[in-house]
């Protein structure tokens, strides 16, 4: 995914230290390395160090339900009348998607085999969509906080949190594993009904071969969530070879979504993706540059919220065959 492209591996220096100066920024050093890890180094009893252990990380809960308040028990959360919801969702559907009803989408080619099906997502399945991402999320092989740098993890971490379903893809080798080295777990499969959403979007793309994905990237950016340029190389190379495309499925907050020809911020194309965008890069597209620059607060559509929970940020997935 982003390390090949990227064009370095563990052993050489790594263009995190330029990126991390340069404000492209999808690292953060020091005290956020503490988040979501913990050290793998550890005692024995004789108190000499051992080898690495495998780690374990902290479960990220990405609908973490309301804290109750101190002067009333027990809470209850009140979830908004059906009135409101359903004027929320009139409002949304006036404004041009996200109904569910995927017969006339709004179908954008950006540039050749860069396709983008404008709130395409219905609100129910973004629903669906994050709940399941929840699920797994909390489980075994779910969401962590990866990390660059050095096998005891110690090195610098992606300025979001990451969950592989399918096959792992491993920040440290920039290869997919059946295992996540961290911690030896599986990845969880990729759900039934996210195959049938990636199959219904492809068919709007019908430029572009269609995919059966074997691997999904879930991400979820707090609000100073970032992403660099990269370019997503480490699938087959027959994969690439055919320009096999990313789907990548857009939840929660906007985001600005950046894409060009090379890895220079200063010459890539701004794309705001809103929560229900799906994004389709593939044939002369595949390779193209692109990263996540910023997240915007507090746009994510109020009936997903209500009826999800999901905390401040954005949910992507990118669905790919290896
Ligand atoms: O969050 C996004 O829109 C892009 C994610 C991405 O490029 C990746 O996971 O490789
Ligand atoms: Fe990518």
């Amino acid at each position: 995914m982003y390390g090949r492209g990227r064009g370095w591996s563990p052993r050489t220096p790594s263009p995190f230290n330029r990126v991390a100066a340069n404000r492209d920024g999808d690292i953060l050093r020091g005290a956020a390395l503490q988040e979501g890890t913990k050290t793998p180094s550890s005692l024995n009893d004789d108190n000499n160090i051992t080898k690495p252990q495998p780690q374990s990380h902290d479960p990220f809960d990405i609908c973490p339900r309301p804290l109750p308040t101190k002067q009333t028990a027990p809470t209850v959360v009140l979830k908004p009348s059906l009135l409101v919801t359903n004027r929320e969702r009139r409002k949304q559907a006036a404004e041009g998607g996200g109904t569910g009803t995927h017969s006339h989408p709004l179908v954008v080619t950006l540039r050749p085999g860069m396709i983008l099906l404008k709130k395409y997502i219905s609100v129910s399945e973004q629903v669906t969509i994050v709940e399941k991402c929840r699920e797994l999320g909390r489980g075994s092989g779910g969401f962590y906080q990866p990390g660059y740098g050095d096998e005891e993890g110690e090195g610098a971490k992606l300025r979001l949190k990451m969950m592989c379903l399918g096959k792992h893809w491993d920040p440290l080798s920039t290869h997919y594993t059946d295992h996540r080295p961290s911690d030896g777990a599986k990845p969880p499969e990729i759900p039934p009904e996210f195959h049938r959403f990636v199959r219904e979007a492809m068919a709007h793309a019908d430029t572009l071969h269609p995919i059966t994905p074997d691997i999904c990237i879930v991400n979820f950016y707090s609000q100073n969530g970032r992403l660099g340029l990269h370019q997503d190389k480490d699938e087959s190379e027959e994969s690439l070879r055919q320009g096999l495309p990313v789907v990548s499925f857009s939840i929660g907050d906007s985001a600005d979504f950046l894409y060009g020809d090379s890895r220079d911020v200063d010459k890539a194309k701004k794309l705001l993706l809103e929560s229900g965008d799906v994004l389709i890069f593939g044939g002369k597209s595949r390779n193209v540059f692109h990263g996540v620059s910023a997240i915007h607060p507090m746009t994510a559509p109020n009936p997903l919220l209500h009826q999800t929970y999901l905390r401040p940020g954005r949910l992507n997935l990118t669905f790919r065959q290896y």
